[in-house]
């Protein structure tokens, strides 16, 4: 039988502020993050991602609003921090000592650790456990992250740009892994990164911050139903175009006769059945456009969606 934290931790966040000094770095942020679901934490830098996740981990306190993991003040919660895990990029690790000591200190602070899983990883990222983290290489020492993340099987995981230092074939294990240990063990795991394009096939839940406020919290089929791609012969798709005002373009390639643009939508919904349905009957080709493109173009301007 699984254990009943398998399903993870949900988080609530409600009208949330955190500033340093005098910088607001988090002014306002609303969101949920859905129990047993791989959400993507994205944003420009200097956004408020790594201040948000450090609130979830009780490493500091909201200076307004509410903060719920599990329903609960997470804040000088000893019972409910074990079963959170923050691994940011350093790491999160004593350096002075050998990986070893560095797994045998995460297994005794997880009541869910996994060392059987901790020992595959190992070997996937090619780590030696006699080896001191000052020793590592940055992207190896990524990886250490990713091992204590993962092999920590906490309910509410959150991996704050812990893969950024490693290269692409490491970074595809990491995901790979992920993946794998997420569908055998659901839980409610949080990824921030730039990388989106790496990271669209897994997320099922996005939040993108913007300027310290919450500019998409929505899940991620919702978002993507808000851009598309039509592709035809120019005078049908510049004409198209024109006659959906609710379409707004963001980039225009033409080869030839033929032009290719990619279009949001205004409404937070996406395109209404309506509108689908003109597009569909006017015999130009309708197809999907990347999270990375959406990201790019909701963080370019100040909308807020929600
Ligand atoms: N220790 C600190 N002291 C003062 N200001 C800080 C501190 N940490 C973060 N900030 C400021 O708070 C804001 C949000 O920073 P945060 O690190 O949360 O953003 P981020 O989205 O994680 O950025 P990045 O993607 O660059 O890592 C920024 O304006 C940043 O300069």
């Amino acid at each position: 039988m699984r254990d009943a934290t398998e399903a993870g931790l949900a988080v609530d966040l409600d009208h949330v502020g955190a500033s340093y000094g005098r910088t607001e770095a988090l002014d306002g942020v609303s969101a949920t993050i859905p129990k047993g679901s791989i959400t993507g934490l994205l944003g420009r830098n200097g956004s408020g991602k790594t201040t948000l996740l450090s609130l979830l981990a009780s490493l500091r306190r909201p200076s307004f609003g509410r903060v719920l993991v599990d329903g609960r003040d997470p804040f000088e919660d000893e019972a409910l921090m074990e079963q959170v895990c923050l691994v940011r990029e350093s790491g999160d690790v004593l350096p002075e000592e050998r990986i070893a000591v560095n797994l045998r200190y995460a297994a005794s602070a997880r009541p869910n650790w996994d060392e059987d899983l901790a020992g595959r990883l190992l070997d996937v990222f090619e780590l030696r456990a006699r080896d001191t983290v000052n020793q590592l290489s940055r992207g190896k020492r990524s990886a250490l992250g990713v091992v204590v993340g993962l092999a920590s099987r906490a309910p509410l995981t959150m991996l704050d740009e812990v893969h950024l230092g490693m290269d692409a074939p490491s970074r595809y294990a990491f995901y790979d892994a992920l993946l794998e240990d997420y569908l055998a063990h659901p839980r409610t795991i949080v990824v921030s990164s730039h990388l989106i394009d790496e990271l669209d096939r897994m997320l099922e839940h996005v939040i993108i911050l913007h300027q310290g406020r919450t500019l998409v919290a929505t899940d991620v089929e919702r978002l993507r139903a808000r851009g598309v791609s039509l592709t035809g012969r120019t005078a049908e798709v510049t004409a198209l175009v024109r006659d959906e005002p609710s379409l707004e373009v963001l980039s225009e390639r033409s080869l030839g006769p033929t032009t290719e643009v990619t279009v949001i939508d205004r409404a937070p919904a996406g395109p209404d059945p309506d509108t689908l349905a003109r597009l569909r009957g006017s015999g130009v080709e309708i197809g999907p456009v990347g999270l990375q493109d959406l990201f790019v173009h909701l963080t370019a301007s100040s909308e807020t969606v929600s």
